[in-house]
């Protein structure tokens, strides 16, 4: 008891917020750079050419210290908006490769949508704030994306 109270004396305690948001959308595994026959072999069932869609779970999760004033890392309600304008406004009930200008040559594969999530969102936020994209494409298929 008595080390957290000298703790809170000198005190700068760093903080993890996760806000979750789903999202839907369709996509096919196809890459440009390989041929159709390469494509079918290793995209099989997802290389279908007329696509399969999928409902996304993505957790932002930020980094931070809490502010002796706010109490915050930062405001959720901030973090809520800017998941609506990186995730929501340009993902849901899209189709990834056809909508989505990032997609047109990029696979559309989870990772690179944990990368495309991270790279926008990382504009928007503070600096140095944005910890970790992860995204569940199903129940089973998880891909975390840090930055590196
Ligand atoms: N490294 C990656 N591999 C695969 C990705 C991906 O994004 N990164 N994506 C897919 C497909 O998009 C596919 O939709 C995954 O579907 P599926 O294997 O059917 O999903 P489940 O594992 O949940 O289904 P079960 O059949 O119940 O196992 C493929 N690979
Ligand atoms: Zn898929």
């Amino acid at each position: 008891m008595a080390q957290a109270d000298s703790r809170n004396e000198v005190a700068e305690r760093i903080g993890y917020i996760t806000r979750v948001q789903s999202f839907s959308a369709c996509h096919r595994l196809h890459s440009p750079t390989l041929s159709d026959e390469v494509n079918k072999r290793i995209f099989g069932k997802c290389n279908n050419p007329n696509g399969h869609g999928h409902n996304y779970k993505v957790e932002v999760t930020v980094r931070g210290k809490i502010d002796r004033h706010t109490g915050m890392v930062m405001n959720i309600t901030d973090l809520k908006q800017h998941i609506e304008e990186v995730i929501m406004v340009p993902l849901d009930h899209k189709n990834l490769d056809k909508d989505v200008p990032y997609f047109a040559n990029v696979v559309s594969t989870t990772e690179n949508v944990a990368v495309y999530i991270w790279d926008n969102m990382v504009k928007q936020l503070p600096a140095n704030l944005l910890y970790e994209v992860k995204i569940h494409e199903t129940d089973k298929n998880i891909v975390v994306y840090r930055g590196e």
